[in-house]
């Protein structure tokens, strides 16, 4: 009997793959896979119920590469330890005397870049990048060091600084991640989708035409897909080696990225209308031709695209789009925490009244899902309709605006704009506060400051605590400012941004500073629907995250007016959407897993289902390459 956990099975297995040899799938296999460079004695093991492996009592295995030895291993980021290779590794690896002599373990390594990172006088970029040099060269050190500091450092490799990074990608460029789809490579997509060697199993692809609130960004959009990814990894452990970041370049309309000489996307004009659907319908036949149950998250693509393309795929492949849904389920999500933390319950959403700013896909995603919310809490369509109070950039969109028919998003909109008889189009949004007397007002419109002193003073005249929800990002597109919430309404607000700010002291009350970010919602609806197997994401999925996610709060942050958990929980928070979508897709019947899931279900409850979540997350520690029980990993 020995500690050969299905966990250290995965974890060798992954590392045979990272070195480029066929993955056994079962111990047996690792004998017959000798000629790729194992030498063990044949080993039998069977997993009982609670998946414990048993091995024979004088097993040793031994990996040892036969190819990628030397300093290959040290220069390939999935397999590189640093200074963490035992000297039984570094020994049969090849590798002594290439690595200082002293062994560190991966807590101490991480504590060491910790410490770099945190000196004083560090930039968000100087970390950005820091990061990103990890990721190239010690992948599950990275990925350790993200799941350790999460809250500390989605800041950096996601929204505000990744924005940043964003900007400038083309000269930040080091090392190529992830794959860019270019018009000049129309008609090979299928045949470039082999040129990535592992097996995928979530995409998260831009056309970097909206990227946060910065607009078109081009090429440079990839940064985003990379950081989402690096958050489905961190968040809900999804594989690293299973996950891909694209870009479909279909040119830029930023003239600044056009004259940089040194932009590295495609130096032309934006390809628009048919023939960029034409290409995002190539890049999704080849991604379902080569990996059929991979999950493809669409990104920041503009509005104009953005619902079209989800309407036109969805059904096509397993998808969503994360600024129009992921984005909804996590206002959804806060707004019944706000309930909470009102000392109300969930029905009482009934009672709000929403001023959104903004009816790009964003805005638009959020009053579409709150809509079906009333309607489920009991309103009619047509009262929860008159709840809403829409505002672009021509102000108030009522009855009068003039909404083109077959205009992208004007489907969605025509509803809540014929509900709006009462009050003139076009009037401002300080005007609008004074006839709605709204108790939630949301912001998805990219304008800094929109919400001025004056308006947020209002808000907290007409509501004991208001909801403010400035969800525009990065941090320079914020509608408002945690710091301004708070003096406006002496620290009573239910406050929640889409990018990180501190909580705001006032008068002895706190104010949580609340982020209301996607990033709760896509790593579990991720591993949710790819575990359950279901090839389609359903609003009813969508809702179930929803309502997972407040019921992760506890009593004391919902004292606290906090509406969300906290995000160095996120795995935990990613768990329970995960099993919550799991559980209504098999109520829909849309498990594609031989009943596999809901038999698990009816035997195990949902705790047995989240244990199954749980145990099938990717955790970052290395992978012992050179192993016999007996020995410590440090030493021989
Ligand atoms: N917090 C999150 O999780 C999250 C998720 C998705 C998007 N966002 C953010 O939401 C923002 C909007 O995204 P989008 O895709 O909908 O963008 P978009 O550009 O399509 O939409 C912006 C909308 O704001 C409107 N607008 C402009 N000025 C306005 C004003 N003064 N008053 C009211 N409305 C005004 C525009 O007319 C448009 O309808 C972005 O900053 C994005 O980063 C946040
Ligand atoms: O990327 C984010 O931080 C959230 C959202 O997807 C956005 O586009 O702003
Ligand atoms: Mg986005």
């Amino acid at each position: 009997m020995s500690d050969y956990t299905p966990a250290l099975i995965d974890s060798w297995r992954s590392t045979v793959s990272a070195l480029g040899f066929l993955a056994p799938t079962s111990t047996r296999e690792y004998a017959s896979s000798r000629p790729c460079g194992f030498a063990q004695r044949e080993t039998n093991y069977f997993a009982d119920r609670t998946h414990t492996c048993r091995f024979a009592e004088n097993d040793v295995m031994i990996m040892h590469a036969d190819t990628n030895r030397g300093i290959e291993v040290l220069l390939n980021p999935i397999y590189n330890k640093g200074t963490g290779f035992s000297l039984a590794e570094k020994e049969r690896l090849g590798i002594r005397g290439l690595t200082p002599p002293r062994y560190f373990t991966i807590e101490q390594q991480c504590k060491k870049i910790w410490t770099n990172l945190t000196e004083k006088g560090k930039t968000g970029m100087f970390r950005w990048r820091s990061m990103q040099a990890l990721q190239d060269r010690n992948e599950t050190l990275f990925y350790r060091l993200l799941v350790d500091h999460i809250e500390e450092l989605a800041p950096v490799i996601y929204t505000p600084t990744v924005g940043e990074a964003c900007l400038q990608y083309s000269r930040l460029f080091r090392r190529p991640r992830g794959m860019y789809f270019s018009a000049d490579d129309v008609g090979h997509f299928n045949a470039m989708m082999y040129n990535w060697k592992n097996d995928v199993s979530v995409i998260v692809v831009t056309d970097g035409s909206r990227v946060l609130g910065l607009g078109d960004l081009g090429a440079h959009g990839m940064g985003i897909s990379v950081g989402k990814l690096d958050l489905y990894v961190a968040g809900a452990g999804i594989e690293p080696s299973s996950v891909l970041p694209c870009v479909l370049d279909v040119g830029t309309d930023n003239e600044e990225l056009l004259a940089d000489p040194y932009y590295f996307g495609l130096p032309q004009k934006r390809i628009k209308g048919d023939a960029f659907m034409n290409i995002v319908d190539e890049f999704i036949q080849a991604v379902k031709n080569r990996w059929p149950k991979a999950l493809v998250q669409f990104e920041d693509f503009s509005t104009d695209h953005a619902m079209p393309i989800l309407k036109r795929h969805r059904e096509n492949v397993l998808c969503f789009n994360d600024d129009i849904q992921g984005t909804a389920v996590v206002v959804l999500a806060g707004i019944y925490g706000a309930m909470a933390a009102m000392g109300k319950s969930s029905g009482a959403i009934t009672e709000q009244t929403f001023v959104v700013c903004g009816a790009g896909s964003a805005g638009m995603g959020i009053a579409n899902f709150i809509h079906a919310a009333l309607v489920h809490h009991g309103l009619s369509p047509q009262q929860a309709f008159e709840r809403f109070y829409i505002l672009d950039k021509h102000g108030l969109i009522t009855n009068n605006r003039e909404l083109k028919e077959g205009e992208p998003g004007v489907d969605d909109l025509r509803p809540f704009a014929e509900s709006r008889r009462d009050l003139p189009d076009g009037i401002n949004l300080r005007e609008v506060i004074e006839s709605a007397k709204p108790t939630a007002l949301l912001g998805a419109s990219t304008v800094s400051g929109l919400f001025t002193h004056e308006i947020l003073t209002r808000m907290g005249e007409l509501n004991k605590n208001p909801i403010i929800m400035p969800l525009s990002n990065p941090t320079s597109r914020a509608e408002c400012t945690a710091e301004a919430a708070a003096n406006a309404t002496e620290g009573r607000a239910i406050f929640s941004a889409g990018s990180p700010f501190d909580d705001v002291s006032r008068g002895g009350v706190t104010m949580v500073a609340n982020q209301g970010n996607n990033l709760y919602v896509f790593p579990g609806l991720g591993l949710g629907s790819i575990l359950v197997g279901s090839n389609y994401i359903s609003d009813g999925m969508l809702n179930a995250a929803a309502e997972a996610i407040p019921k992760t709060l506890h009593d004391g942050a919902i004292r606290r007016r906090a509406i969300y958990p906290r995000i160095a929980d996120i795995r935990d928070v990613s768990v329970k959407v995960a099993a919550a979508v799991m559980k209504q897709a098999v109520d829909e019947d849309r498990e594609n897993r031989g009943g596999k899931i809901a038999h698990m279900i009816s035997r195990e409850g949902i705790e047995g289902l989240e244990r199954y979540v749980r145990s099938s997350m990717y955790y970052p520690e290395y992978r012992p390459t050179v192993f016999s029980p007996g020995s410590g990993r440090g030493t021989l």
